[in-house]
Formats: C-alpha cells, structure tokens, sequence
C-alpha cells in the first residue's frame, strides 16, 4: 500500500514536469498503479488505517506526486450534498469552463507541500473534463463546486503548477471578483 512517504514533495522536478499522456490501452502496471491511488485516498480518509500508518488525509492524488510522470489521477471526495465522487482516470483534461469562478474560503493544501501556504486560489466555478477510465472508455464530467476544484488541483499537478501558483502574492485574500465561496 501507498503511504506519505511515497509522495514527493515540493523542490523534486517531477512536480514542476509536464506529464506524458498514457499510451492506451492501459497497461496493467498504469491500472495497477490507479488501483494504489485511490486505495490510498480510501486509506487515508479510514480513521483506524490513517492513524496506524500516519497517513495524511487526501481527497485527490495525481502520479506526478508518487514519482510517476503520467497523466493520471484519482479523486475519492464526497461533495457537498455527500455523494461521493470516486474515480481513477487517464488523461483528463479540461475541455470547457464557466467564465465565473470560485474558491475554497479555507484556501487550498497539497499532499507535497508540508507547509501551511496561506491565499485564496481562483479556481473555474464549473469545468467539463473528459478522461479514459481504466476499462477504456471516454468519461465526460460536467462538475461544480467542491469536486471541481479538487479535479482543477489534480490536473494542474499534471501540468506542474501547484496551487499556491495561482494565489495572488501581493495580497493572498484579495476578494476574487463574483467568485462563488465554498466553505
Ligand atoms: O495534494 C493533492 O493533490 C491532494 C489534495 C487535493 C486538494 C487540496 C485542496 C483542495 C482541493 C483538493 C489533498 O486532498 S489536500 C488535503 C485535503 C483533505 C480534505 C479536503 C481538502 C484537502
Ligand atoms: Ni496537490
């Protein structure tokens, strides 16, 4: 199993790397390695298998952030109404956003960056990705709200930007203009 270990953190090169596309179909290494992902956004969020293998809670994980330069990520968050969202997905990216924008009022952390890096982080209020899941098939997402910001995070980690990117240096909570808050 996957623990924090395994995640690299922010100064290794791999995070500031532009993924490559994963070939298709899958290889049974690339599903396998989807499998751990997630396995370990399930783990992290089990109060008893967290706390035994001190594992830092995560509602995404992109490879990028276990050393593996390849477009894939894996989402296990529950949104607002608490449907959980759980997916393993190949080259996701985003095909149309809403001009409108949003951000998480508590600002935004990353399992590779062990510090506390205060500011609002502008995100699309409404994104459409489109992805390969592991049985091969196009997925297309319309999202909003929680589970969009969470997906923009993981496919920035694709492009090398991490969050704290996109915060406004000069002033962190400078009101971002007719974005949605989601608390
Ligand atoms: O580092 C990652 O990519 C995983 C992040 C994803 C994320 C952070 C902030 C906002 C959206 C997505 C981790 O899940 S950070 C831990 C966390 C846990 C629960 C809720 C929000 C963030
Ligand atoms: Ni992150």
């Amino acid at each position: 199993m996957l623990t924090t270990n395994d995640i690299i953190k922010e100064g290794h090169p791999t995070l500031r790397r532009v993924a490559d596309d994963v070939v298709l179909p899958p290889t049974l290494e690339d599903i396998a390695t989807l499998d751990m992902m997630l396995e370990y956004l399930q783990n992290s969020q089990n109060p008893e298998i967290s706390m035994q293998h001190d594992l830092r809670p995560g509602i995404g994980l992109a490879a990028p952030q276990i050393n593996i330069s390849k477009k894939m990520i894996a989402i296990h968050a529950r949104d607002e109404s608490g449907n959980l969202h759980s997916y393993k997905l190949l080259n996701p990216r985003i095909v149309s956003h809403s001009v409108e924008r949003s951000y998480l009022t508590t600002g935004e952390g990353c399992l590779s960056v062990d510090r506390e890096v205060p500011g609002l982080v502008p995100r699309y209020a409404r994104v459409t990705v489109k992805a390969v899941n592991t049985e091969g098939e196009e997925v297309k997402l319309r999202l909003k709200g929680l589970i969009a910001i969470v997906f923009q995070h993981e496919i920035d980690h694709l492009n090398g930007v991490m969050f704290y990117d996109h915060i406004d240096q000069n002033n962190p909570f400078q009101p971002i203009e007719g974005a949605i808050p989601i608390e």
